[in-house]
């Protein structure tokens, strides 16, 4: 079995992937929490010949982690944000600089895809670029939808955004402060998506198709109009393009990657883009 992890800012992932059949066996997530007990809160290392590990915790967190695993298991790959891999040239002035969760996103997007912007709504919304010919452009970094509302401290942060709700009615204003706040925060992040969106495209000349994954991107894809695909394994999906370990890895095969959405024509971008502009 290979051991895939994905350690965030507020929930760290895992999944079991089968290295014969490249079937995923189990998976699931903890709470990323200042004292995590590395091994404590993840599945039985017996079974595991490798693991793999996109980290953005805190250093500390992730050498404990490693040097846990390293005693039970040989193979144990941490990826890094690097200057160049699989043909994308990092755009970063100090590529080590970028979370190595968007550098994921970027080359899963790009081994997929081509170019494509990359979306990832968890405890931050990052949204990067990367053009047909491999360079990444650098992002954008905007608080996520459970950050902003508790960054507004109005005791409404308990009671979350339903991942099941329709974006129409998280469109209209709120009627308490509680969903004057979800509407508010859901009508920030997906206008901000839209908008970044066009606003590259347009000075890159170029209509690219969108790729969405993290903890909420279920619900922020039912308000995006740019057309996207939701790809739940995303970062995953880097971990097993730079490190390929199965037969079906190594073939290029991504495990469950969408279908690549086609982008709407450039000359529509541009003319939704000025009519934004006159108002
Ligand atoms: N069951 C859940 N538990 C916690 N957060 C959830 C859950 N479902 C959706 N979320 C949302 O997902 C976000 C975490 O997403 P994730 O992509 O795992 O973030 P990160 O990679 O930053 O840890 C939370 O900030 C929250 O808004
Ligand atoms: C921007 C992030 C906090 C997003 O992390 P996440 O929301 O997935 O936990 C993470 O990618 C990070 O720590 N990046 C380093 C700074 C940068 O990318 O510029
Ligand atoms: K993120």
């Amino acid at each position: 079995m290979i051991l895939d992890l994905d350690i965030g800012n507020t929930l760290s992932k895992w999944r079991l992937k089968d290295s014969v059949s490249s079937e995923i066996r189990s998976r699931g997530a903890v709470w990323t929490r200042e004292e995590w007990r590395p091994g404590a809160d993840i599945p039985d290392l017996d079974v595991v010949e490798a693991v793999r590990i996109s980290s953005v915790a805190r250093a500390a967190v992730l050498d404990d982690t490693v040097a846990l695993l390293r005693r039970q298991v040989r193979h144990v790959f941490v990826a890094r944000s690097l200057p160049e891999s699989l043909g994308v040239i990092n755009g970063y002035d100090e590529p080590g600089r970028l979370g190595v969760d968007r550098w994921m996103g970027v080359l899963a997007g790009y081994q997929l895809a081509g170019g494509c912007c990359a979306v990832d709504c968890g405890s931050a919304i990052t949204i990067d670029f990367v053009l047909p010919g491999g360079t990444h452009l650098g992002g954008f970094i905007i608080p996520g939808l459970r950050l902003m509302k508790e960054s507004l401290k109005l005791g409404t942060r308990n009671v979350a955004i339903d991942p099941d709700s329709e974006a129409d009615a998280l469109l209209e204003p709120g009627r308490r402060t509680v969903d004057a706040v979800n509407h508010g925060i859901y009508m920030a992040a997906v206008s901000a998506i839209n908008r970044i969106y066009s606003e590259v495209c347009d000075q890159q000349g170029v209509a690219l198709p969108m790729l969405l994954t993290g903890g909420d991107a279920r619900v922020v894809s039912r308000g995006v109009r740019v057309p996207h695909a939701v790809w739940p394994d995303m970062v995953y999906g880097g971990l097993e393009a730079i490190c390929p370990l199965t037969f079906a890895e190594r073939a290029g095969r991504l495990a469950g990657a969408p279908r690549v959405p086609e982008p709407v024509s450039l000359e529509k971008i541009r003319a939704a883009l000025a009519f934004s502009a006159l108002l």
